[in-house]
């Protein structure tokens, strides 16, 4: 055998070059918590994601009933959360698209920049899941991703009718149930109620230095700080009833 042939049957014995697998987490992220942080973490370990790309909505036509932050604080937010993460990464291809946010236009892009040869493996909570037939497109959908539907404390994790879902485009997974949501982040922070815990400690910080959820602006409506750093920044009247009762300058609860 030539050195050269020696060398061939080497690499027909080597596993193939998989594939590049590549989650992708949509949301609005208003803020981001530690729901969507663990949900996208596990699902990279069940399925060997080489990465997962979040993906912050543009124009959440699904929300168009509320008011949801600027686009550029939902990123950031995303950034911050996602930072420690070597396998985290954010997109901006929904916050630079103009118009309302479909998960069709996510994927052709996703597709368009990352190339053929990548398997996109789509996130989504049971109660979006629940809500899929709903989607712009979504005959479309199955066949741009799989789709992978995560467990959600209070939703139930229900599948799609069969003849909506081809065969083995739909996994669903049992994910640690955090009863957290982003509404119940922003009514807290708009309450004085703390954060800490539900999101990454920078994400509460991001808050309070934007001044983000609360009706005033940052320095009037209660700049929290982090446990450490010192006095709760909240106003004397909004601090929490532990922190007045033992006169504490620190407010390590907050
Ligand atoms: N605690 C959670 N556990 C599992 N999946 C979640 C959790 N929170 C959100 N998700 C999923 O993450 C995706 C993005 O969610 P989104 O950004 O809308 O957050 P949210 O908490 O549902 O926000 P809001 O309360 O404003 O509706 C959705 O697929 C959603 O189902
Ligand atoms: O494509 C659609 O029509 C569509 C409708 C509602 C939600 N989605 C996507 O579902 C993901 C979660 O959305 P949301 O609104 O729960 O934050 C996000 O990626 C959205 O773009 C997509």
């Amino acid at each position: 055998m030539t050195e050269r042939t020696a060398g061939l049957a080497r690499d027909r014995n080597r596993p193939p070059r998989h594939r590049y697998r590549l989650g992708v987490m949509g949301g609005t992220f208003d803020p981001i918590h530690h729901g969507h942080l663990v949900a996208a973490s596990e699902v990279a370990r069940r399925f060997a994601l080489d990465e997962v790309v979040f993906v912050p909505t543009g124009r959440p036509w699904q929300k168009d009933a509320r008011e949801v932050s600027e686009a550029e604080d939902r990123y950031l937010m995303t950034v911050i959360a996602t930072a420690s993460n070597p396998r985290f990464t954010v997109s901006r291809v929904d916050i630079d698209r103009p118009g309302p946010t479909y998960t069709v236009d996510t994927l052709r892009d996703l597709r368009t920049e990352r190339g053929d040869d990548v398997d996109f493996f789509f996130i989504t909570g049971a109660d979006a899941l629940s809500a899929i037939l709903t989607w712009r497109g979504v005959e479309e959908l199955f066949g741009l991703a799989h789709f992978v539907g995560v467990t959600r404390p209070g939703h139930e994790l229900s599948v799609p009718p069969k003849e909506q879902v081809p065969e083995g485009r739909l996994t669903l997974m049992e994910v640690p149930a955090l009863s957290i949501s982003s509404t119940g982040c922003r009514d807290r922070v708009s309450e004085g109620d703390p954060i800490w815990y539900l999101v990454p400690d920078g994400i509460v910080q991001y808050i309070a230095k934007r001044g983000l959820y609360h009706d005033d602006e940052p320095d009037h409506a209660g700049h929290q700080t982090a446990p450490a750093g010192g006095g709760s920044g909240l106003p004397a009247n909004r601090l929490p009833d532990i922190e007045r009762a033992s006169g504490t300058e620190r407010g390590g609860i907050l």
